[in-house]
């Protein structure tokens, strides 16, 4: 096909007043005989067409008349007219009577030539893109519906490069791309947000691609990241931070999840995972501070990993392949303190039968950990002032001193300065300890961390008990997600523990979670074990058991997919229509039901 030469395509004056502004752009497709061309239309005018040589569409076929048909434009708006022709003007088929109006894709049959209006589709009027309020409250309204209909929900960030970049056309590219589900916008200068409704963030797929590769294409150098509630968080700001911090890791061109940007730190046997950008700082001021020998002074509430952080030191500094002996100082016997630290001549007190090396001489060339330091008594802290500044011990009983050769990082949940203030910690200790202090955020502040650490440890849970992993139900992940954690991760830990060995199913449903979880309230004794999740009993014979009604419907939804997927053999899309759901949400319940998608173990089958 060719396009018709420019003589072809005069055309007469524009009509008074017409102008050529707001057409979309159109065209015909000329059939005649063998020949197709195309013939540029103008936004607004009247086009001729005829064999006449005057014609501005001229035709060579003789079935058509000198003066055959007129076209005239006007705006977006295309009619024709017959002019009288000897074998008429049809328009699909039917006869031209009048002026007749067309649309794109209509087909004019002028004797044997056929030509069919072409018009670009009008682009919808660009989406504007939001201000960063109304954006993150309309995230809040999504989140909130995702978590309720258990609708898959992906929040993608896209980071401008410090240089270089136009953000007219990443808003250009941004604003063509939203579907009418979605919605954008600038949370500051550089970071835009797309708020992906029904796209459930999995590697590969298809619509998020798309998105990713358009904005790509408009900012080369931007870095992009997606987070997916509620495996990403659970809230509006937990989700644009766990986006943003996987678009900060990525590199340009190498879009990232928010799943896989967190950090697994390995540590000789342990892994500590860091997601949290505070928990990412401080682990970098670890590395710092490691190889140094300063003490190291970590501070936090129970539970929050404090033992881990101190690891971290020892891990990371000349001493690695020392010793790393932890003491807690709140479990030391009161008359024992300072014989366990220091260590005792034989018959230095009632039951000394043997000479002991305490935990000062036991760490040589390695580091000593002293837990919840602050518990130390006072006459001890100055023996341990003494030892801490000459690096030298006496044992007690002894007089002779002996060299120590350790690192010493000690921890408190307390505060102590106010334990200075209050007279009970020694002031000089604090200072000498607490040259180097890391302070460890509570849980509730690293909201990113929740879901990813429940996953971590409840997977971990499962493989130990040789079951296969459960699937954790998104009612389960925003319930953890508002819990305030008192126990902070022991507790979390704790409670991963224990729904992989009760839970019979293999989901995790929020009304497994005991109730101090379930009603965000932390209960007045920390429970090793949460509640059994049990059915209530029925309440009289004969009446039915009742179950949450949420589960109930689950299980409904299950059973219905698993029967589809049996009738459809397997094949998705099929299944999804034979129950009238759209794919998407197909596949994204399929892994949240625990359909299928984890890679099967121990050669089971995919159900
Ligand atoms: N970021 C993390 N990644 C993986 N596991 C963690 C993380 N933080 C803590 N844990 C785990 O949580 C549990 C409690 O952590 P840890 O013992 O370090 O806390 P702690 O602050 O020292 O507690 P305490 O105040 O009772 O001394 C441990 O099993 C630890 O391995």
């Amino acid at each position: 096909m060719s396009d018709l030469p420019p003589s072809a395509r005069a055309t007469r004056p524009l009509a008074p007043g017409a102008s050529s502004s707001g057409a979309a752009p159109a065209y015909l497709l000329v059939l005649e005989g063998e020949s197709s061309a195309r013939f540029a239309l103008p936004g607004s005018g009247v086009v001729l067409i005829g064999r006449d040589a005057e014609a501005d569409l001229r035709l060579r076929d003789d079935s058509v008349s000198r003066r055959h048909a007129r076209l005239v434009l006007n705006g977006g708006e295309v009619r024709i007219v017959d002019l009288g022709s000897h074998n008429g003007t049809l328009v699909n088929g039917q006869r031209v009577e009048g002026a007749r109006p067309l649309v794109s894709g209509d087909v004019v049959t002028l004797g044997t030539v056929a030509l069919v209006l072409r018009t670009a589709a009008r682009l919808p009027p660009a989406r504007r893109l939001l201000e960063a309020e109304s954006l993150l409250e309309r995230l809040g309204l999504e989140v909130q519906r995702a978590l309720r209909y258990g609708r898959p929900l992906t929040v993608l960030s896209l980071v401008l490069p410090s240089q270089g970049a136009r953000r007219d056309d990443v808003e250009a590219a941004c604003a063509a791309e939203l579907g009418s589900a979605e919605a954008a916008g600038w949370l500051d200068a550089n970071h835009l947000v797309m708020l992906l409704p029904e796209v459930s963030g999995e590697p590969g797929e298809e619509s998020l691609g798309e998105h990713v590769e358009a904005l790509a294409a408009a900012c080369p150098g931007a870095r992009l990241g997606w987070a997916v509630c509620p495996s990403d968080g659970c809230d509006a700001d937990t989700l644009v931070a766990a986006a943003r911090g996987a678009a900060q890791d990525a590199l340009p061109g190498q879009p990232a999840s928010a799943a896989s940007s967190a950090t697994r730190l390995t540590l000789g046997e342990r892994t500590v995972l860091v997601a949290d950008p505070a928990m990412v700082q401080l682990y970098a001021l670890v590395r710092r501070l490691a190889p140094s020998e300063l003490p190291v002074l970590v501070s936090g509430e129970t539970g929050v990993g404090k033992e881990n952080t101190a690891f971290a030191v020892h891990h990371w500094s000349r001493r690695a392949s020392g010793p790393f002996v932890t003491v807690n100082c709140a479990a030391l016997p009161e008359g024992l303190v300072e014989s366990e630290l220091f260590g005792h001549d034989k018959g230095a007190f009632t039951g000394a039968a043997s000479a002991k090396a305490g935990i000062f001489e036991s760490a040589q060339g390695g580091t000593v950990f002293l837990d919840e330091v602050g518990e130390l008594p006072l006459a001890v802290q100055a023996r341990f002032l003494r030892a801490l500044e000459s690096r030298r011990i006496t044992r007690v009983g002894e007089v002779r001193e002996r060299p120590i050769d350790v690192r010493l990082v000690a921890a408190t949940h307390r505060d102590l300065e106010a334990e200075v203030a209050a007279g009970r910690f020694r002031q000089d200790l604090y200072f000498r300890l607490g040259a180097a202090t890391v302070l460890l955020p509570p849980l509730r502040e690293r909201p990113r961390e929740v879901p990813l650490l429940a996953r971590t440890f409840l997977d971990r849970a499962c493989e130990a008990l040789g079951r296969e992993p459960l699937v954790m139900a998104p009612d389960t992940l925003a319930t953890l997600a508002r819990y305030t954690w008192p126990g902070n991760v022991r507790e979390l830990r704790n409670l991963m523990d224990y729904a992989a060995a009760a839970v019979m199913g293999n989901v995790l449903e929020a009304h497994h979670l005991p109730e101090r979880v379930r009603g965000g309230e932390p209960s007045p004794s920390p429970a090793p074990h949460p509640e059994l999740p049990r059915p209530a009993a029925p309440l009289l014979p004969g009446t039915p058991t009742f179950q949450p009604l949420a589960e109930e419907i689950r299980e409904l939804e299950r059973r219905r997919m698993r029967e589809a997927l049996e009738a459809a053999e397997g094949v998705q899309t099929r299944a999804a229509a034979l129950i009238g759901m759209p794919i998407r949400t197909f596949t994204f319940k399929m892994r949240q039901l625990g359909l299928q998608t984890r890679a099967p173990r121990r050669g089971s089958s995919t159900p």
